[in-house]
């Protein structure tokens, strides 16, 4: 069964669709592995303009890290390794030379969230729940998503939803700027498609030119510290017993 759904569209976007819906579009190895290849191509396609990162279903855009599957992580070595490996992911969709788009279709959770907030803009189905819910399973976020949140969302707003660790609306988020359009969700991807035509009508040199200009300041020594730094410290809580707690009453409950 295929994890994840590519497709291009003649207009210049590559579309990324998480396709787990039984699982809420959790990321295991195989979607990492998927994302890592799809960001290669478009970084490299000059016929791509935009990507934009969804996923299928209309019950989830993604529920962070799969849990059934990283539950066996008990180290922080072997933790680190995961963290790692998707962090660098979104580093890498973080400073892509092209503009990104998480279309938000349905409640986004942990890792999912971090996903998202390593793109460009956020557009949300209406109604869908946003969870940093990391420090409701004893941990911080382990992909980039805080250092992100900080660079995109003034302090005390990112501090605020970090702390929290709740669910908040769509329409919440919007309020906070984290979230750059609520959509109605009828036909999300022809919704989307409509706020992205005013920048597909520029050439893919505009396009890139702006993005790296955005992105300059990410590929910093001093930012990469502060992202894997973060990861670090997630590995560290992985293996603490509020953690193993957390993910064992999850998954029994499934
Ligand atoms: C650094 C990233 C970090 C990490 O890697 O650990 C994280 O991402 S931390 C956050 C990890 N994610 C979660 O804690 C979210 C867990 N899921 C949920 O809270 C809910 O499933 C929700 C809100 C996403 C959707 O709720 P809903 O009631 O609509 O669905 P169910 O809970 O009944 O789930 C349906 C089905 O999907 C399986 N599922 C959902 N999320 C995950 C997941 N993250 N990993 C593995 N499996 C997941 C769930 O077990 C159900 O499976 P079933 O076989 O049908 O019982």
């Amino acid at each position: 069964m295929k994890v994840a759904i590519v497709e291009y569209d003649s207009n210049g976007i590559v579309w990324f669709a998480i396709h787990r819906p039984e699982k809420r579009n959790a990321i295991n190895f195989e979607v990492m592995d998927k994302l890592e290849e799809t960001i290669a191509m478009v970084e490299k396609n000059d016929d791509v303009k935009m990507l934009v990162i969804t996923g299928t279903g209309d019950e989830a855009f993604c529920s962070g890290g799969d849990l059934s599957k990283f539950q066996h992580l008990h180290t922080t070595e072997n933790a680190k390794q995961m963290l790692e490996k998707m962090g660098t992911i979104l580093y890498s969709l973080l400073t892509l030379s092209k503009p990104t788009v998480a279309l938000i279709n349905g409640t986004a959770i942990g890792g999912g969230c971090e996903l998202a907030s390593a793109c460009d803009f956020r557009y949300a189905k209406s109604g869908s729940k946003i969870g940093f819910i990391q420090g409701k399973l004893g941990i911080t976020t382990g992909w980039g998503g805080a250092t992100m949140l900080f660079e995109k969302l003034p302090y005390t707003q990112a501090l605020d939803i970090l702390l929290r660790a709740e669910r908040i609306s769509a329409e919440k988020m919007y309020e906070y700027g984290w979230i750059h359009a609520v959509l109605p969700g009828n036909n999300l991807r022809e919704e989307c498609r409509e706020l992205l035509a005013p920048y597909l009508s520029q050439s893919v040199s505009v396009l890139r030119a702006y993005k790296m200009a955005a992105a300059e300041k990410w590929k910093s020594d001093e930012f990469r510290m502060r992202f894997f730094a973060e990861i670090r410290r997630c590995s560290e809580l992985w293996g603490s017993e509020e953690h193993k707690r957390a993910i064992q009453s999850f998954l029994n409950k499934s």
